[in-house]
């Protein structure tokens, strides 16, 4: 990965976001800096995808007080795709709690590609984490309802009350994939054969594709990480859609494996968690401050589009976000005794 962020200063990170000015034309700064960076390719392999106009590009902040920051194609709609593993993830995190979902998918790092069969045979079976495809299925063979139909309805509404207004399903996306799953019904057909999961295999990966295939726009991917950042209230409507144990919980995970096999540059450079979807959406959580959005669909090699990469690497960097910096503290002369 590729950041081109060196020559950008480092602020330090601080307990509140620079004034609504400093955020505005950092914003736009980040914006007009990466709009013509044209690295890395749309992804095809879903052939809808392939049809993506690549000159897109919108950046979105929504701070935890509700104030938005645009800049760019921030209202256009595009499948949330593997975005939407975090959010389902916080759902079923919320109706299991926090042991039995650790123990079920696991939280770690894979260090392979996102639909990686050889993962899943390394590991036993076990799917190690739900940013990955192995754990995301397993995660939606977890979403309670008595079939696919409520399940259904369990993710719409959920994905729904994190962005605030309620997500439509890009059918033609969904027909797409659907058509082109082999791959996706194969790691599911693989668990099963573990034993780790409970639901009808071919089923939940059609929930699953489903679930991809809502659409979402930068402004909304903002919204969603403004949730996750507020404590699971959502800033615009609200609402608490879950509580801040889970997003504690989901933000650890995506730490760790948000970025597929580029999590740990990913976090050395910008050092919060996000999480990306092939479609080019990113969500990146500033816990405490905000939530950005990114749309842009050239991707990297492992499914992360560049310029979303690049303009969040921005953003951290010159709002102080990096959860892992901190400055000297001046050392006070009168110290209370404990
Ligand atoms: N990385 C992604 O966004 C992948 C999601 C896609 N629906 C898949 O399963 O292949």
């Amino acid at each position: 990965m590729d950041l081109e962020v060196d020559d950008i200063e480092q602020r330090a990170s601080a307990g509140a976001l620079p004034s609504w000015d400093d955020v505005e034309s950092l914003v736009q700064a980040a914006y007009e800096r990466n709009r013509t960076v044209d690295d890395g390719e749309v992804a095809d392999y879903i052939p809808i995808l392939g049809e993506a106009d690549p000159a897109l590009f919108g950046v979105a902040v929504v701070e935890v007080d509700g104030r938005v920051h645009d800049a760019g194609d921030v209202d256009r709609r595009f499948s949330i795709q593997s975005i939407s593993k975090a959010f389902v993830y916080a759902l079923v995190c919320e109706e299991l709690g926090h042991r039995p979902v650790l123990e079920r998918i696991g939280v770690n790092n894979t260090g392979l590609p996102f639909n990686s069969v050889m993962a899943i045979e390394l590991n036993d079976g076990h799917p190690l984490n739900p940013m990955v495809n192995a754990g995301a299925i397993a995660t939606t063979a977890l979403v309670p309802g008595d079939d696919a139909d409520a399940q259904w309805a369990f993710i719409v509404e959920g994905l729904s009350r994190f962005a605030g207004r309620t997500l439509e399903l890009d059918d033609v996306v969904y027909r797409s994939e659907a058509a082109t799953n082999q791959r996706n019904r194969a790691i599911a057909g693989l668990l099963e054969s573990y034993g780790r999961l409970d639901r009808d295999p071919l089923e939940t990966v059609d929930l699953y594709t489903k679930q991809c295939a809502l659409l979402v726009s930068a402004h909304d991917l903002a919204v969603m990480g403004a949730t996750l950042a507020d404590g699971g209230l959502n800033p615009v409507t609200g609402v608490q859609v879950v509580s801040p144990e889970v997003c504690r919980d989901t933000l650890a995970v995506l730490a760790a494996s948000g970025l597929y096999e580029r999590s740990g540059e990913w976090l050395f450079e910008i050092g919060l968690p996000g999480k990306s979807g092939v479609a080019g959406g990113i969500v990146t959580v500033s816990p405490g401050k905000a939530g950005i959005g990114t749309y842009s669909p050239r991707l990297d090699s492992a499914g992360n589009s560049v310029r979303g990469q690049r303009a969040t690497a921005h953003l951290a960097r010159s709002l102080g976000l990096n959860i892992f910096a901190s400055t000297t503290h001046e050392p006070s002369t009168e110290r209370s005794r404990p």
